[in-house]
């Protein structure tokens, strides 16, 4: 039985999640001071999932192929890192989790639900049967052409911020698919806004940990 709390940040590539992390750590490590906060990401977090990330960032390959690989670097991102710290009984930051191999290889390229499921299933199946799933899901939420826009100014794009604006519209459906599907895991943030006003709305977020 897990005694600590898992928050994913997710959001479509720009839509904010980077400029606002770091500081919503400080925040809840500031609320809790007695519990330990692990910050990770995916794909990554692990020296294993780290190496599959600059593959899965880099180089084309079969659509299967990337879900696998997503997956394999979760499976070792959750046996190494997530779960002793959960079971320690801290408080997991991750930018990012499944959310978004539903939203990318699901929603964006078009793998079929049905096959995400099972890998969800074989990944982050728990003993007693249950999933392993944040415990709370923030989703900045914004229009791929806004997310465009503010890539374009600041980065080089990797394989996926290559993507066409279609694909990100695909992936931004299946975000909000998954948060009308659960919305009592997932806190909606109007990624349109200021980061000012972003940020004051999640200083004011509830969180029962
Ligand atoms: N609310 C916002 N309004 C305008 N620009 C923003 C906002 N949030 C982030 N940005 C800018 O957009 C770019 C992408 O933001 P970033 O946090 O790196 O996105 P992500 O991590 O979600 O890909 C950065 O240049 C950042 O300064
Ligand atoms: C976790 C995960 C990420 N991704 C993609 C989304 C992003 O384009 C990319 C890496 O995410 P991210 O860490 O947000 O990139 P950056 O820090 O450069 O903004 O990987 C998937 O396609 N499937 C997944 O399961």
């Amino acid at each position: 039985m897990n005694s600590g709390y898992f928050i994913s940040f997710e959001g479509i590539d720009g839509a904010g999640k980077s400029t606002h992390i770091d500081s919503f750590c400080k925040l809840i490590q500031g609320r809790y001071p007695d519990r330990g906060v692990v910050v990770t990401r995916e794909p990554g977090g692990t020296a294993l999932g780290e190496q599959l990330r600059s593959l899965l960032l880099d180089a084309p390959m079969n659509l299967e192929t990337e879900a696998l690989l997503m997956f394999a670097a979760r499976r070792e991102h959750i046996a190494q890192v997530i779960e002793p710290a959960l079971r320690a009984g801290n408080i997991v930051i991750s930018d990012r989790f499944t959310d978004a191999s539903f939203a990318y290889q699901g929603g964006g390229r078009g793998l079929s639900i049905a096959k995400l499921n099972d890998l969800e299933r074989w990944v982050q199946g728990q003993a007693d049967g249950s999933l392993l799933q944040p415990n709370l899901t923030i989703l900045f939420d914004l229009p791929g052409e806004v997310a465009e826009a503010r890539r374009s100014k600041v980065r080089t794009p990797d394989k996926f911020e290559k993507m066409d604006l279609n694909f990100f519209e695909k992936v931004r459906q299946e975000y909000l698919r998954r948060a009308k599907e659960d919305p009592k895991r997932f806190h909606l943030v109007d990624a349109t806004q200021t980061p000012e006003i972003i940020w004051s709305g999640l200083e004011c977020l509830e969180i029962k940990i």
